[in-house]
């Protein structure tokens, strides 16, 4: 059985990875150290798990004594053995046919808790179900795909609830998180990331009286939590429409924000904003990292963020004050960050490019931080710029509402693979992308890198870091790598041929140590090998 007491205390059985990001705190580090730097060149090929679908699978498993479980899209859940890869049991859920997602079918992965695991569905359910045998225990409609909603992230368990986000920043909804009782699946609580005339923050939505119905702001990936303020930290995505900020004088809250909520009532508690009134779709929906060090000489309980927009952020994380700010990338769009960490923004000129570009100086791609070396680590986008064209937007529900439209600026020779191609019933938004990738390590006392990996092309993957000091991450160019978490040298890699794109996960088995990562339409799960 798996209880929230265990989630909350996930950090203490590192066999196991309990929720998406490991532990609460977002910071998606194991304490586990049998694979470590002497040995990880030794690492082999356990076992494999293939996707029937072909499209970039971005699912992060869960592992729970023994067992995993992940999503394959479009929705359909496995649960096999962790130690062979066996599968004991498939449930699949087709979306309907109508759901339009800007960027692909995706599914970040599920929740569990007690016996019950669950997924938000492309066509917006949330299903409840049960983990021995696969059966549906209940679903709900969380919101309606002819709105323009679908979900893409992984659900988060807290206490007794089930919380969930939304996606459809592109096609002029109105954002919001939910929570739903995990027995029942009876709503509890619902968040609006964008507020109603009247309510507070309202007053940052100056445009027609109606912009807020539209005003985008989804939650698409998913946040973390901190027990003992009782916190939901989540990220909020892009205003709409996408481009044509003209449409939405003001700030525009909460879009591009982190929103602090009581896990309770959903109560917003602060709120951060990252880029107000963005017209570059800098959707701030990054993992936020929760960390306690010092600060100033005193102990402190940070938040961590490399947000999309280019700059890395260091926030209060009781009160959401700003501490310290800093470009991560050069950036073009601002000039830099004034005391209360709002942006100096400096649009260039239509036609001109803008770094970072549409897919940002880093995405939903989980970091991690290592509280043994006291460095984050974000994979992030280089030399990478878009140029955008503003139109007037003209709002029709479940239609995309973006007002222009972008291309990248300068496409680089032998440009990787589109990660945005993709076929099905699900449009897609992009179809080029260009600029390096890189994995970085950032100090946050200065906001400055330590060190940098460069990759060829961009990278869609994630970071895990182990307690042994091994940085785990991979790229488009299919190759999955460990580095040294200090030097960022790289100390093994292997070419698994296809993208990976999630942060990869370890657990252990009858005391074994296992990492799996997914590359292309392959689960792969490396271990040492057996002592004979
Ligand atoms: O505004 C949104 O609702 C929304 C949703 C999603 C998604 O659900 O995958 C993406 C984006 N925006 C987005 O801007 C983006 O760059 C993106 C990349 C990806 C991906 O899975 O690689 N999803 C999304």
């Amino acid at each position: 059985q798996l209880t929230s007491e265990r989630i909350e205390a996930a950090a203490r059985e590192p066999h196991n990875w309990l929720t998406y990001s490991g532990t609460y705190d977002g910071q998606r580090q194991s304490a586990l150290t049998e694979v470590n730097k002497a040995n990880v060149r030794q690492l082999e090929l356990k076992w494999i798990l293939q996707d029937r679908v072909v499209g970039i699978w971005e699912a992060n498993p869960l592992v729970v004594d023994g067992k995993m479980y992940v999503t394959q899209r479009p929705n359909d859940v496995v649960a096999l053995d962790a130690k062979t890869g066996k599968v004991f049991w498939i449930y699949q859920h087709e979306p309907s046919p109508d759901t339009k997602a800007c960027c692909g079918a995706n599914n970040r992965g599920l929740a569990m808790l007690g016996n019950t695991l669950f997924m938000a569905t492309l066509d917006s359910w949330l299903v409840a179900i049960d983990a021995v045998s696969g059966q549906v225990l209940w679903k709900e409609k969380v919101a309606e795909t002819a709105e323009g909603y679908s979900m893409t992230g992984a659900p988060l368990v807290v206490k007794d609830k089930v919380i969930v986000g939304v996606a459809g920043g592109e096609l002029g909804i109105r954002g919001f998180l939910a929570a739903y009782d995990a027995k029942t699946g009876k709503e509890a609580w619902r968040f609006h990331t964008i507020p109603a005339p009247g309510e507070p923050g309202s007053e940052t939505w100056q445009g027609r009286n109606d912009a807020w119905k539209t005003g985008g702001g989804p939650t698409w990936v998913t946040g973390s939590y901190d027990p003992s303020l009782n916190l939901i930290y989540w990220g909020v995505g892009n205003p709409g429409p996408d481009w044509n900020a003209a449409q939405r004088p003001g700030d525009n809250l909460y879009s591009n924000s982190v929103v602090a909520l009581d896990a309770n009532t959903g109560k917003l508690k602060w709120h951060f904003q990252f880029t107000p009134r963005d017209q570059y779709d800098y959707d701030s929906v990054q993992i936020p990292v929760l960390v306690d060090r010092e600060w100033n000489g005193k102990p402190a309980k940070l938040m961590l963020w490399a947000n999309r927009n280019g700059f890395f952020y260091v926030l209060d994380r009781v009160t959401g004050k700003f501490l310290l700010g800093k470009n991560f990338i050069p950036v073009n769009w601002a000039s830099g960050l004034d005391a209360d960490g709002h942006p100096i923004q400096t649009p260039p000129a239509d036609g001109t490019p803008v770094y970072p570009g549409v897919n940002g100086g880093t995405n939903w791609y989980p970091p991690s931080y290592s509280p043994r070396t006291g460095l984050m680590y974000v994979p992030i986008w280089e030399n990478y710029a878009a140029i955008y064209r503003r139109e007037e937007a003209e709002h029709t529900p479940g239609n995309f509402f973006v007002g222009g439209g972008f291309k990248v600026a300068a496409p680089t020779p032998n440009a990787p693979t589109p990660h945005m191609a993709d076929s099905g019933p699900v449009l897609n938004q992009a179809t080029e992308e260009t600029g390096n990738g890189a994995i970085i390590a950032i100090d946050p006392r200065t906001g400055n890198r330590v060190w940098t990996h460069r990759m060829v092309g961009v990278t869609d993957a994630g970071i895990l870091t182990t307690a042994s000091d091994l940085v785990f991450s991979g790229g488009r160019d299919g190759y999955f790598y460990a580095l040294d978490a200090r030097s960022g040298d790289v100390l093994w890699r292997v070419n698994l041929g296809g993208i990976v794109a999630m942060a990869p996960i370890t657990y252990a088995v009858d005391g074994k140590q296992y990492i799996s990562v997914i590359a292309g339409r392959n689960l792969v799960t490396f271990a040492l090998p057996d002592r004979r």
